[in-house]
């Protein structure tokens, strides 16, 4: 008979993650004092007999196979919690949880639910309610639940939440991104419980209905993307001269039809790719721009370059996209003949890639499920790989123009207005506002025209409010915070309020900022340093020989000089008529304080703050002798003098020549990416995991970290495009003979946290963990469930599909045996939660 596991404590019965069918008789033999029953991590289909428990307060059914809600539990009528997470329930039948008056917590997300039972709202101790990943359309049912404090609906099919759901209720915290809300729009639920209340207090009953796009132009350098911005913008051809190439990103609105569209045009330089992502969001359209005249149907390269770049990146990024391919220079064509040709290999070729990768996706679920020995392990991953076949990137055919040609304007335009009147494209374009969001945005456009601050249109939030009190007398605080949320999500503001030193910095001119940015992020940074003018350096007290190191630093150590990110700001400054000295200083800083450029570099992880001598090893015993060494608050505020940028750095040499040979005693793990890794992922990595170790040396694929008298290397592998691509962690511990592994798992663990916190900034990549057979030669590999979830393999060795044998300790850490005994798993899985 099965045995409950563990110790047992008289009321706590504990079956979970034991294949089982049936409902064990031992969970009943206790029924006059079990009070929960955990049943997680099983393949039951219903519970025949569960109304024993009659006195059960708890019960865990999550991971299950249960298809129907398992009707016997209505008899549990002192039940508090209940979890039936991660099943494949589609309807609850009424009647059940009018029983379950004593209900507190509920957990139903992942499952398939289409409607919730209206007996649901007898439940009246309700304080959690989790309903994600179903298809709701409607949650009116939860409204007049007195007690309510959580309730999380994402990924469902919501348009509108009850305003009552918010409106003098407990509610602190909800959760529904995912959804297809108009009322009130995502970017607005994004800000919480106290914007969505603030929403309704000011939707009142005369809401307006808008109708805006945020539209991308993506595409390679010279495709044409701010020549068709602009002409859409003129309605008529406008011509870009050939050395006007867009530095950073142009944003710019246009009203077309009943649309308002906000057009953000990215420059296609490759050296600007790093910084895009932060700017390329969610529930945008993408107007994917593509030269015709110089596509090549015989040069593989072409269709790389100029569209399965983008498309990858897209997809990666924001995998939910629609997606419309304008091929230009059509008058640069032979003939429609080639024009239909390139129009038909473009389609295809996308067509074929987004094949390729749902069949890969497809057959890595079919693997995981033929080789899976218990399917509650690998439930998590599938669960993952399921919900990324869900996305499904949305490529309209390709239209050719000829951007010289008024007609061909106006075609373009008609043609994307047809596109965005799709509901099956675009569901949710329409969204309910409060008149005073309008007010507001339309009060801030004012403001960009005040002369004192029309050039850089940065304002602090105090001078923004006062601006707007005296048109909008009841405006609060709270009001203008979450209207300017709101506009910052929606791209027309930037306001980082969650940067402690830009809370109160509002940009009403996104593109000046992002201009600033790319100043320092470029092409050509190393002829911008050539060319300041003496004058301009000696302003910050500079000299000829400092050029020189800095221009060195920058090609040999990929750093910029602080001081050069000053003079350069100041130039750029310059160029654009601004001299009142407070806000050059604000925004160039100073010796003693970073300016908001560079502080919002750092925000992004585009560059580290480091210092240009070699780091001292914070764990080396200090000089004077019987004094240990103190990390003071010195090391932490201690001014840094440059920026490393590793999108700057050349070479491997300095990493290589510290690491020497790789050894076979060391241990490895690799994570997989498919179908790449994101441009930029690992020098973001790069940037994450070196401000962690203070003792490091970086590459251009390379980088070591160093902690006590261990070090770790990371290693990306881009490969070409038929191999796999994928991100290598070493560990080598000091001595070959030391035995306890814990430590340089410690490290492997803190670095793989890193990374995996990192991908979560692009939800259509799917990462995959495993550690190499160390034999050289073998080519066999252990694959990890779930770097989260202890490996419960008991064995004293391993042995790889060849035969090869391995201590567990040199395959998987220690805490995924023994979660406890590490604390910075436990640390990477708090910051990760
Ligand atoms: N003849 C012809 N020229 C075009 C057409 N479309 C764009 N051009 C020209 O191609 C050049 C490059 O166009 P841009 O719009 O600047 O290209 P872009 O994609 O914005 O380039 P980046 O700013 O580098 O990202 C400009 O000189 C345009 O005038 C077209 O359909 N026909």
């Amino acid at each position: 008979m099965a045995q409950p596991n563990g110790n047992q404590q008289g009321k706590k019965i504990d079956f979970s993650k034991r294949k089982l069918k049936e409902l064990p008789k031992a969970a009943l033999a206790r029924s006059d004092v079990a009070w929960i029953l955990d049943l997680h991590h099983n393949r039951l289909k219903h519970v025949n007999g569960i109304s024993a428990l009659r006195h059960l307060r708890e019960l865990n059914l999550s991971r299950n196979e249960f298809s129907s809600f398992p009707q016997e539990i209505e008899e549990l009528r002192e039940l508090r919690r209940l979890y039936l997470n991660q099943n494949s329930i589609k309807t609850i039948p009424e009647g059940i949880f009018s029983q379950l008056v004593e209900l507190e917590f509920l957990k139903l997300s992942n499952n398939h639910l289409a409607g919730i039972p209206s007996d649901l709202n007898r439940c009246k101790k309700l304080e959690y309610v989790s309903l994600s990943n179903n298809c709701l359309k409607d949650l009116t049912v939860l409204v007049g639940l007195p007690k309510l404090k959580e309730l999380f609906v994402e990924r469902n099919y919501l348009t509108k939440l009850p305003a009552s759901l918010f409106l003098d209720t407990g509610l602190t915290k909800f959760k529904g991104t995912e959804n297809l809300l108009r009322e009130p729009p995502e970017e607005v639920c994004a800000g919480g419980v106290k914007d969505i209340q603030r929403y309704f207090k000011m939707l009142g009953s005369d809401g307006l209905h808008m109708r805006r796009v945020k539209t991308m132009f993506l595409g390679s350098s010279m495709a044409g993307k701010s020549t068709i911005c602009r002409s859409l913008r003129k309605r008529q051809p406008v011509e870009v001269a050939l050395d006007d190439r867009t530095v950073g990103i142009e944003i710019s609105e246009v009203e077309m039809g009943d649309v308002r569209f906000l057009f953000w045009d990215f420059a296609g330089q490759e050296e600007y790719y790093l910084t895009h992502h932060v700017f390329i969001t969610p529930q945008a359209f993408v107007i994917l721009t593509i030269d015709l005249a110089s596509y090549s149907v015989k040069d593989p390269q072409s269709f790389n370059e100029s569209v399965s770049f983008w498309i990858n990146n897209i997809q990666l990024r924001v995998p939910d996209s629609v997606v419309l391919l304008v091929g230009t220079h059509l008058d640069q064509c032979r003939d429609e003949r080639e024009v239909q040709e390139k129009k038909e290999h473009i389609e295809m070729s996308i067509r074929d890639m987004l094949k390729e990768r749902r069949e890969n996706l497809e057959q890595r679920i079919k693997n995981i499920k033929e080789e899976q020995k218990d399917p509650a392990v690998f439930s998590d991953q599938l669960r993952d790989l399921d919900h990324l076949t869900e996305y499904n990137l949305k490529v309209i055919d390709l239209i050719p123009i000829d951007c010289t040609k008024p007609e061909e304007i106006t075609k373009l335009q008609d043609h994307i207005l047809c596109q965005v009147q799709k509901t099956e494209l675009f569901p949710n374009i329409e969204k309910t506002l409060p008149r005073r969001f309008q007010e507001v945005e339309l009060s801030i456009k004012d403001l960009k025209k005040e002369e004192a601050t029309s050039k850089h249109g940065i304002w602090s939030f105090d001078e923004i409010l006062d601006n707007l009190h005296t048109k909008l007398a009841e405006l609060d605080r709270e009001d203008l915070q979450c209207i300017l949320r709101y506009l910052h999500r929606i791209g027309i503001i930037v306001w980082y309020e969650e940067i402690d030193t830009l809370v109160d910095t509002v940009f009403v001119e996104p593109s000046f900022l992002i201009t600033l940015f790319k100043t320092i992020v470029r092409h050509d940074l190393v002829k911008q340093l050539k060319d300041i003018p003496r004058k301009e350096l000696q302003q910050e007290r500079a000299l000829e020989i400092h050029r020189g190191k800095w221009i060195n630093d920058l090609r040999a150590r990929a750093t910029l000089h602080n001081v050069a990110i000053r003079v350069l700001l100041r130039r750029s400054l310059r160029e654009h008529q601004l001299d009142d000295e407070d806000l050059v200083e604000e925004i160039v800083g100073t010796r003693r304080k970073d300016g908001k450029v560079l502080q919002l570099l750092h925000h992004f992880e585009i560059c580290l703050p480091t210092k240009l001598v070699s780091p001292l090893n914070p764990e080396a015993p200090e000089f004077t002798p019987n004094k240990t060494w103190q990390l003071s608050d010195l090391s932490i505020h201690d001014p840094k003098d440059a920026c490393l940028f590793p999108s700057y750095l050349q070479d491997n040499n300095t990493v290589l020549k510290m690491w020497g040979e790789d050894k076979n005693d060391e241990i490895e793990v690799r994570v997989y990416f498919l179908p790449e890794i994101p441009h930029g992922l690992f020098h973001r990595l790069i940037i994450k995991t070196c401000s962690f170790y203070p003792v490091h040396w970086v590459g251009k694929e390379f980088c070591l970290l160093s902690s006590g008298n261990r070090l770790v290397l990371l290693k990306e592998r881009c490969g070409n495009k038929d191999e796999d691509q994928f991100i290598v962690i070493r560990c080598r511990r000091p001595d070959p003979l030391e035995q306890d592994m814990d430590k340089c798992w410690n490290m492997i663990m803190t670095v793989l946290s890193k990374l995996m916190q990192l991908t979560e900034q692009w939800p259509g990549l799917c990462p995959y963990i495993c550690t190499p057979c160390r034999e050289r030669g073998c080519s066999a590999y252990f694959h990890w469930s779930d770097w989260k979830e202890p490996y419960t393999g008991t064995g004293e060795k391993e042995l790889c599909d060849n035969g090869h044998i391995h201590r567990p300790e040199m395959l998987f850490p220690k805490a995924q045996r023994d979660t406890k005994s590490n604390e910075s798993l436990n640390v990477a899985l708090e910051e990760t939660s």
